[in-house]
C-alpha cells in the first residue's frame, strides 16, 4: 500500500514548530497530538459509510451517513506513542486501544520488547499504529509483526517523522501496510537519530531530557 507523506499546511507548520530547538515539553506535547489528529483524518478518509433514516428538525425523515463495518483499535507504540493518543482519540472516540511497550537498545538499535495488551477482537478491528518516530524501523516492524500473528489484516501507521530506511524495511516486511507521515525526512545519523528529525521524541513528550 506504501506511504503517504502529508503535505497540507497545518500539518507542515505544526511539525516546523516542534523541530524548533528548546521547544517546551508543554508545545511538544500539543503539537503531537495535534498532528495526531490531523493524520488520523487522513488515515480514514476511505472509512464505509451508510445510509439511514433520521427524523430531522422539522420533523421530516430524512436520510443521513454513518461509518460501517469495522470497528478500530488504535495502537501506540510506548512511550511515544502515548503522545499522539489524545489527538487521535480525539476523531475516533470509541476505539479501543491496545498497547506495545518496546525500547530501542540504544547500541544495537535493535527493539526490546516489555509489555503487550491487545483488545480481544483485534483480528475484527482495523489497526492504527502511532508512534512520533520510524527511524531504522525496528520498533514498527516488531509491532506489525504481532499484529499480524494476532490476525489484523487493515493496518494503517500515522509516524510524525520518517527516515527512508525506516520506511523501505517496514515496506520490504510489510507491504500491505499504509504508512501515513508529516515528513520524510533525510537520512539516520550515526546514533541511529533521524535527520533532521525531532531529536528523542519520547524524552520530549514526557519530560524525561
Ligand atoms: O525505528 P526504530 O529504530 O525502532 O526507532 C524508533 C523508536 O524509537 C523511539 O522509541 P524509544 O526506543 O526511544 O522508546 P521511548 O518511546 O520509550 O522513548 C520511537 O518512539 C520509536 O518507538
Ligand atoms: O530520531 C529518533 C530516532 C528514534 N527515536 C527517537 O525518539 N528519535
Ligand atoms: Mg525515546
Amino acid at each position: 500500500m506504501g506511504l503517504q507523506v502529508i503535505k497540507h499546511p497545518l500539518v507542515q507548520h505544526k511539525l516546523g514548530l516542534m523541530r524548533k530547538s528548546g521547544i517546551s515539553t508543554k508545545s511538544f506535547r500539543e503539537l503531537a497530538n495535534e498532528l495526531g489528529t490531523l493524520l488520523t483524518y487522513e488515515a480514514t478518509n476511505d472509512f464505509v459509510l451508510e445510509s439511514y433514516s433520521i427524523e430531522s428538525w422539522n420533523g421530516e425523515s430524512i436520510q443521513a451517513q454513518r461509518l460501517k463495518g469495522k470497528k478500530v483499535t488504535v495502537i501506540p507504540i510506548l512511550r511515544a506513542g502515548i503522545g499522539m493518543l489524545d489527538g487521535v482519540l480525539d476523531l475516533i472516540p470509541s476505539a479501543k486501544v491496545s498497547v506495545v511497550g518496546l525500547y530501542r537498545n540504544e547500541e544495537t538499535l535493535e527493539p526490546v520488547s516489555y509489555f503487550d495488551k491487545f483488545v480481544g477482537d483485534i483480528d475484527k478491528r482495523i489497526a492504527v499504529v502511532i508512534d512520533p518516530m520510524l527511524a531504522t524501523g525496528g520498533s514498527m516492524i516488531a509491532t506489525l509483526d504481532m499484529l499480524k500473528e494476532k490476525g489484523c489484516k487493515d493496518i494503517r501507521v500515522l509516524v510524525l517523522v520518517s527516515a527512508p530506511e525506516g520506511v523501505e524495511a517496514v515496506l520490504e516486511k510489510h507491504p500491505d501496510v499504509r504508512i501515513y507521515t508529516a515528513s520524510l525526512d533525510s537520512h539516520l545519523n550515526e546514533q541511529g537519530y533521524i535527520v533532521p528529525g525531532l531529536g528523542d521524541a519520547g524524552d520530549k513528550i514526557f519530560g524525561t531530557r
